[in-house]
């Protein structure tokens, strides 16, 4: 099959590179020239595991190749998949400029029939939307179905996701095209779940969404945990344990960030504005994540006081581990209200401090070793759970910092662990009780 892939971000360059691996001739198309260049030099924009020898061996052997030419990617194509970004505009809506660009560029170039694919999260109502655009403007010989195929892979663990995911959503009524995109993803053996394309459009949102709203309930009950004294870790588990909530998605923590969650959420509730029927739900999950992604400051502010020049050690910068991603990551909430505090910040992170320099520049200092970003630190703050973080030796808090405060986001270490050692230690359970303990020790 020849496949094109509009967007070379996360979605596309997984997509593009797992379906080659799958033995499809793909082409991956970029309007980011320099994005191009770099994939053509062997280069991946991203860090993802296993993304960059799927990639590498992809295009040695010819089954992958990248491209700025809409012309050259989309006139051949039985395929096309839409991985464009929908970021969220100022009201919170997806911005679908990006799409309205491709789905004109693929009327003007296509010159034999073609199935087009929108992998990119849209709200409900714009594949039909896709579908006017190409059918107004496509040659009038030609045809161009369009099919609703959201992605539901996470950064980190993208391409297990794509071999193995929990299920594939098909929204067409057109049966010849369902037909071809079942067969597509036959050799995958994963669960397919065909629906008309409205209701694919929604079930991403729900997905999103639903997920989000674990996250801030287990945040909520922990935040409630810490005023009576119970642990949200044996809470969780035991919550987790029915069958009906499950063990998934119950971390506490400093929030959900990242490019979708976020995003999702805010256009799910201005849809059901949109439509006169305000989501309050939705409305408050936003609400508990956006004050869980101040919390590390106010725990910092409780613990030593004023932080005017006091020096802090931010561990961890992507919104989660095994990306690069800083897109919404609750560290840079923290980051903005360490610096209004009048704080002095040194960040580390294995991958992400690329990206987070665009956004920060010189604002805080960047640590590419841990060790160097606790030096002399009056306090450290927890972000992000990398491997990195969670096994260093706990003596490194003592041995490099003044006196050492860690307020760990993310729930790192387990509490039997932690007491063994001299450190002041507040994460998102019992704040009190595990500072009254050290103090006896
Ligand atoms: N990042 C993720 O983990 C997931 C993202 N999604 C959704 O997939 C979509 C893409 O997300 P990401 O890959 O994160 O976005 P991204 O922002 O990383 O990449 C999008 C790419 O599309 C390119 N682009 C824009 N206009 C174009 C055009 N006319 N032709 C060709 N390329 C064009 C951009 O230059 C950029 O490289 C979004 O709608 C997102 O909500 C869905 C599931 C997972
Ligand atoms: O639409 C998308 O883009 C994707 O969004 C999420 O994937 P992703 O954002 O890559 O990462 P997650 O693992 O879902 O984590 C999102 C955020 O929630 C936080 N989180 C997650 C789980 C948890 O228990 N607690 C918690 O705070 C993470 O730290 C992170 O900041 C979904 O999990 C994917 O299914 C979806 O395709």
């Amino acid at each position: 099959m020849k496949i094109t892939v509009a967007g070379a971000g996360y979605v596309g360059l997984v997509t593009s590179a797992c379906l080659a691996e799958l033995g499809h001739q793909v082409t991956c198309i970029d309007i980011q020239k320099e994005k191009i260049d770099m994939l053509q030099k062997g280069r991946s924009p991203i860090y993802e595991p296993g993304l960059d020898s799927l990639l590498e061996k992809n295009q040695r052997n010819g089954q992958l190749n990248f491209t700025a030419n809409p012309h050259h990617a989309y006139s051949k194509a039985d395929i096309i998949f839409i991985a464009v970004g929908t970021p969220a505009t100022h009201d919170g809506l997806a911005d679908l400029k990006y799409i309205h660009v491709v789905a004109h560029s693929i009327a003007h170039c296509i010159e034999k029939d073609v199935i087009v694919c929108t992998k990119s999260t849209v709200p409900v109502g714009t594949n039909d939307l896709i579908q006017e655009i190409i059918d107004s403007r496509k040659p009038p010989n030609l045809k161009a179905e369009v099919v609703a195929n959201p992605e539901f892979l996470r950064e980190g663990s993208a391409i297990i996701d794509f071999f193995q995911g929990d299920r594939i959503v098909i929204g067409t009524n057109n049966s010849e095209a369902a037909l071809i995109m079942e067969q597509l993803y036959l050799p995958l053996n994963i669960p397919i779940i065909r629906t008309d394309i409205r209701s694919a459009e929604m079930i991403k949102y729900a997905s999103n969404a639903f997920l989000a709203t674990k996250i801030s309930f287990i945040n909520e009950l922990a935040n409630i945990c810490e005023k009576v004294g119970a642990d949200i870790q044996e809470v969780a588990n035991g919550i987790g344990h029915d069958k009906r909530i499950g063990p998934h998605f119950l971390n506490a923590g400093i929030g959900y960030g990242g490019s979708c969650f976020p995003k999702d959420t805010k256009a799910l509730v201005q849809l059901a504005g949109n439509m006169k029927h305000p989501s309050e739900l939705l409305e408050a999950v936003i609400k508990v994540n956006n004050r869980q992604q101040t919390l590390p400051v106010l725990k910092a502010k409780e613990t030593i006081g004023s932080l005017k020049d006091k020096k802090v050690a931010l561990l961890g910068l992507a919104f989660k581990p095994d990306t690069d991603d800083v897109r919404e990551s609750g560290s840079l909430t923290i980051v903005k209200e360490l610096l209004k505090e009048g704080a002095v910040v040194r960040a580390y992170d294995p991958f992400a401090i690329p990206n987070a320099q665009r956004i920060l520049g010189n604002t805080i200092e960047y640590a590419y070793d841990i060790r160097f970003a606790l030096q002399d630190a009056d306090l450290a703050i927890i972000a992000t759970e990398w491997d990195q973080i969670k096994h260093i030796s706990l003596k490194v808090y003592g041995t490099h910092m003044k006196d050492p405060i860690v307020i760990d986001g993310r729930n790192c270490y387990p509490l039997e662990e932690i007491q063994k050692y001299p450190i002041t230690y507040i994460s998102v359970e019992g704040l009190t009780f595990i500072m009254l303990d050290r103090m006896k020790r």
